[in-house]
C-alpha cells in the first residue's frame, strides 16, 4: 500500500512533517522529555552530539553517551503531541519514505520518558523519582485507535466504579509499561506505581485556582483506589499516550518521572531542577546498559 501525500507528510527536504527528521537522524533508543530546554540538560552529559534540530516544540539531539547512540526529543505538553511524536518516530524507522510503503521488517525502538509529575500519595515525597508500571489514561487518545487487545478492562471498570467517573469524560484506559524495561530500571530507592495521565494541569489534575472542578473529590478517589494491591501514585500528562501507542506500534516504553509536587501534602519541590538533574544522571547510566 502506498501512503498518500496527505497521510504521510514529508517536508521539501524529505524530512517527516512535524519532527523535521530524516530516518538517519534518530537512534534506536530515544529519550523523550516534555520541556524543549530539558533536551540539553540531558545531552550536556553526552560524549558527542552528531545532530540537532528544532521545529515548534519538538527539539531533537542525537549523540552518544558512554558509547551508546541516543536521541533526545522534546514532546511539549500533552498526549495530543504524543500522537505526533510516536507516529512520526515510528514512520522514521518503519516506513520507506522513497516508496511510501510500510517496511516488511519492523524495528522496535526503546522509548524512555524523563518527565516531571505530582504525587497523590502521602508517602511518595517531592524530590523522589518514580517509574510507571502501568498508566491510566484519562485522555481520549487511545480510543481513536483499534486497541482492544492491549487494555486491562477489569482494572478500568473497577476504577470507573470506585471513582464514580462521570460518563461525560472519556473512559479511562489502562496500559502496561514494557515490563523488561521496567525491571531494568527498578531499584530500591526508586518508587514505582500506576501513573494517571490527564489532559490538563489544573482542573484535570484536581487543581482549583478560580474555577470549581466537576468533582472536588477526584484526587481523593484516585488516592484511595486499589486494585490487586496496586495504587495510583502520580499525575502527569504524557505517559498513557506513550505506553498506548508504543504497545500498538510494537515499541518498548518506560516513563520515569521526578516528583515535583505532593498533592496530598500540598507541597512543591524547593529545588526542581536538582531532582530533574539527579534523575537524568541516574537514568542515563541505566540507559547506557540497555
Ligand atoms: O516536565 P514534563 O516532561 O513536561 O511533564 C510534566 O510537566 C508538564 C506540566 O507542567 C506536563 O507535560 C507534565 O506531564
Ligand atoms: O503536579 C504536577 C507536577 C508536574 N507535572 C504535572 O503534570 N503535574
Amino acid at each position: 500500500m502506498t501512503l498518500a501525500p496527505s497521510e504521510l507528510i514529508l517536508n521539501e527536504d524529505g524530512s517527516i512533517y512535524h519532527l523535521h527528521l530524516l530516518p538517519e537522524h534518530i537512534a534506536e533508543t530515544i529519550i523523550t522529555v516534555g520541556d524543549p530546554d530539558r533536551v540539553e540538560t540531558v545531552t550536556k552529559h553526552f560524549d558527542t552530539i552528531e545532530f540537532s534540530t528544532q521545529k515548534r516544540e519538538f527539539k531533537t539531539q542525537t549523540g552518544s553517551y558512554k558509547g551508546k547512540r541516543l536521541s533526545v526529543i522534546s514532546t511539549g505538553i500533552g498526549t495530543d503531541n504524543i500522537d505526533i511524536v510516536l507516529n512520526e518516530l515510528d514512520a522514521l524507522v518503519n516506513i520507506d519514505f522513497e516508496t511510501r510503503s510500510i517496511k516488511k521488517d519492523l524495528k522496535t525502538l526503546n522509548i524512555i520518558r524523563l518527565g516531571t509529575s505530582g504525587s497523590i500519595q502521602q508517602d511518595i515525597p517531592v524530590d523522589s523519582v518514580l517509574i510507571s508500571k502501568k498508566a491510566l489514561g484519562f485522555d481520549a487518545l487511545l480510543h481513536f485507535y483499534e486497541n482492544e487487545s492491549h487494555r486491562d478492562r477489569a482494572f478500568e471498570n473497577a476504577f470507573v466504579k470506585h471513582a464514580n467517573w462521570s460518563l461525560e469524560k472519556s473512559k479511562p484506559y489502562c496500559i502496561l509499561a514494557n515490563q523488561d524495561l521496567f525491571n531494568h530500571f527498578k531499584e530500591d530507592n526508586i518508587y514505582s506505581g500506576i501513573t494517571a495521565t490527564n489532559i490538563g494541569f489544573y482542573g484535570p489534575q484536581g487543581r482549583k485556582l478560580r474555577l470549581n472542578t466537576q468533582d472536588p473529590q477526584m484526587n481523593k478517589r484516585l488516592e484511595s483506589f486499589s486494585y490487586s494491591g496496586e495504587s495510583i501514585t502520580n499525575l502527569e500528562m504524557e505517559t498513557s499516550g506513550i505506553y498506548g501507542l508504543s504497545l500498538l506500534l510494537g515499541h518498548r516504553a518506560l516513563s520515569i518521572n521526578a516528583i515535583l509536587a505532593n498533592r496530598t501534602k500540598e507541597t512543591f519541590s524547593s529545588q526542581p531542577s536538582k531532582i530533574v538533574e539527579d534523575m537524568i544522571v541516574w537514568a542515563l547510566d541505566r540507559i547506557a546498559l540497555l
